[in-house]
């Protein structure tokens, strides 16, 4: 919450802090994990997941807080136990997590940040992993493949940096590929998407298993058609697990 003595540069908008959990994606998978989502994006992918993060009629759920009560958080999720602290959103390249990324690394924590692309950060230096997450066709953006460039380079020798493409159809997997040969020193995930996005009214967490199935089938099928085979391919695990519920 908003204290008195919350400078207005550090003030960081949540959308909510939980775990923890395992990470459910990419590089990291199956790594326990403590979530920090930030609240606000600049992108309106037509699949996006987490609406309750993006959209501003959810704005009411988020909170203007600073590092200490944020950390206060993760270090009561974590019982004091140093973990990855993994930051997504929302965009949250948006918010200035520079400080709280300090004051985790203090502490014994490490980082990983979920974004996009579309806004490079000095801080991602400091980043112990980035995952760029440029958007397909499929999610209706379109991609800034300078500020794409930018946020490589903001990141530098810090973190690991991966790139993490979700595929929907023959058009998503034609951009990763191309997206991916123009940062070959970059390794690259590939992510069947998930059609059912959650109602963020209701609990409703159902998926149809069988469509992510079936693109994760297609999707190995297509890598080794092609012998991509730097590209890894990894379902959203905790979406198998727990379907669209909120908080896993
Ligand atoms: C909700 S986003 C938040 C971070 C950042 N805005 C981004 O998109 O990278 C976290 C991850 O979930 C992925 N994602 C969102 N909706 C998805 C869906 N319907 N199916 C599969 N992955 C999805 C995004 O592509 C991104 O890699
Ligand atoms: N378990 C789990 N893994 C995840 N990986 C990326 C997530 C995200 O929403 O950014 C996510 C999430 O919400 N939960
Ligand atoms: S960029 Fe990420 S958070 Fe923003 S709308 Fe797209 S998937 Fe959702
Ligand atoms: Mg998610």
């Amino acid at each position: 919450m908003s204290g008195p003595n919350l400078a207005s540069e550090t003030a960081i908008r949540i959308s909510e802090i939980f775990g923890p959990t395992i990470q459910g994606e990419g590089v990291l998978i199956g790594q326990p994990t403590v979530f920090v989502r930030t609240g606000g994006c600049d992108y309106r992918c037509s699949w996006c997941d987490s609406l309750h993060a993006v959209e501003t009629r959810f704005r009411h759920d988020w909170q203007a807080m600073g590092v200490e009560a944020i950390w206060a958080d993760v270090e009561q999720l974590s019982g004091g136990e140093p973990l990855m602290v993994s930051l997504s959103g929302g965009n949250p390249a948006i918010q200035p997590l520079g400080p709280l990324i300090a004051h985790g690394h203090r502490r014994g924590y490490r980082f990983a940040l979920e974004t996009q692309g579309s806004i490079a950060r000095d801080w991602f230096a400091d980043l112990d992993v980035l995952v760029l997450s440029p958007k397909p066709p499929s999610s209706g953006m379109e991609t800034d493949w300078a500020a794409l460039a930018d946020c490589l380079a903001a990141a530098g020798d810090g973190p690991q940096i991966v790139l993490k493409f979700i595929v929907f159809d023959e058009a998503d997997y034609a951009y990763a590929k191309a997206a991916a040969a123009r940062h070959p020193q970059v390794s690259v995930y590939l992510q069947p998407g998930n059609h059912t996005p959650p109602p963020p009214e209701d609990d409703d967490a159902r998926i149809d298993m069988e469509g992510i199935m079936t693109r994760m089938h297609w999707l190995v099928d297509r890598v080794v058609e092609d012998r991509w085979f730097a590209a890894r391919v990894l379902p959203q695990l905790h979406v198998l697990l727990w379907g669209n519920k909120r908080g896993v």
